[in-house]
């Protein structure tokens, strides 16, 4: 459904993306995760028909975005980070300008737009203005005017940013529901935990550069992370944090103010003689656990060079 090849994009003399390839299914989702400025929206503003690329292709449902924007801009619902939305509407109104844009009959908006409503849980507040919504309700209106024409693929630019934790699992639930109709999404996000439930696969840019992308299982194998410990002591942590870096079978550590995270690779053995170790040297340790490995913990190895290495 999405086709990105050898797609390059500067700004001046910056360049924004670089060679990026990418092939995203029908009915997949797929989670573009990055940090700021890495190149996410760029990226979606091309396949968006917005921006234009430096060089490189890239197609949607088999239409060249710059070839036929027209026809790429059927098939898309764009939903970019940041948006305006016409104040002195109310959001039915609002709803029913998009929709006509696009030239649906009212007969039929009038149909589609209580359903559009009903998906985005936005039903009882058809009759407000917009202003008066919450960012998350705004939010969700925009996702509402992105499926007006009920496009086959959703390219949605961070659409849980700025949203408390209880939009975000309401997005988030939404977005649920779209995959199950079968929609084909791309979604961005610095912030993976957000993804981590939903995407089937995700791509990791960096500086411009796609970084690793699979099915999230797949990147998690090819890397080196085989578990993560999970360590608190009663005091010592930053001595602990200093000492374990050193140590074999570590690739990484991370201090919080949860205790430190070890990147393990080193068996039950290996295991078993670490804390011995770290006890033998005095370390008050309260607790020792293996943690399952998470999507953030794949972002941290592979954006710290673990896979371009
Ligand atoms: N119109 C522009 N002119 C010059 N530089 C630009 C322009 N648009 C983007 N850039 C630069 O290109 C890089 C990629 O930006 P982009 O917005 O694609 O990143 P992003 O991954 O979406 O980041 P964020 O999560 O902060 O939105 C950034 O360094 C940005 O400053």
């Amino acid at each position: 459904m999405i086709e990105i090849s050898n797609l390059s994009k500067r700004y001046g003399n910056f360049d924004a993306l670089k060679d990026i390839n990418l092939t995203i299914s029908k009915g997949t989702v797929f989670g573009f995760v990055g940090p700021n400025g890495a190149g996410k929206s760029t990226t979606m503003s091309i396949l968006a028909t917005l921006v234009l690329p430096s060089s490189g292709t890239a197609r949607v449902g088999g239409y060249e975005v710059t070839e036929y924007p027209k026809e790429v801009r059927k098939k898309i619902g764009y939903m970019p980070d940041f948006f305006g939305v016409y104040d002195q509407l109310k959001t039915i109104e609002y709803l029913h300008f998009y929709g006509a844009s696009y030239n649906i009959p009212r007969s039929e908006r009038e149909k589609l737009i209580p359903q559009l409503l009903d998906l985005v849980n936005l039903s009882d507040k058809s009759d407000s203005y917009v202003d008066s919504l919450s960012r998350g309700m705004k939010q969700r209106l925009c996702l509402a005017r992105c499926l007006v024409h009920d496009p086959e693929v959703l390219i949605l630019d961070e659409p849980a940013s700025g949203l408390d934790p209880r939009a975000r699992i309401e997005m988030r639930e939404i977005l649920k529901e779209l995959k199950l109709m079968g929609k084909t999404i791309i979604i961005s996000s610095h912030i993976l935990p957000e993804l981590a439930e939903m995407v089937d696969e995700i791509g990791v840019i960096e500086h411009g550069v796609m970084v690793a992308q699979g099915k999230v299982s797949d990147i998690q194998n090819r890397l080196r992370v085989k578990k993560i410990l999970h360590i608190r002591t009663m005091e010592r942590q930053e001595e602990l944090t200093a000492f374990l870096r050193d140590e074999a079978f570590v690739s990484g550590v991370l201090s919080d103010n949860t205790g430190v995270h070890v990147h393990f690779s080193g068996g039950e053995e290996e295991q078993a003689s670490l804390l011995q170790q770290m006890i033998s040297l005095g370390y008050p340790v309260l607790s020792f656990n293996e943690a399952q490995t998470n999507l953030e913990d794949v972002f941290l190895e592979i954006t710290k060079g673990g896979l371009g290495q």
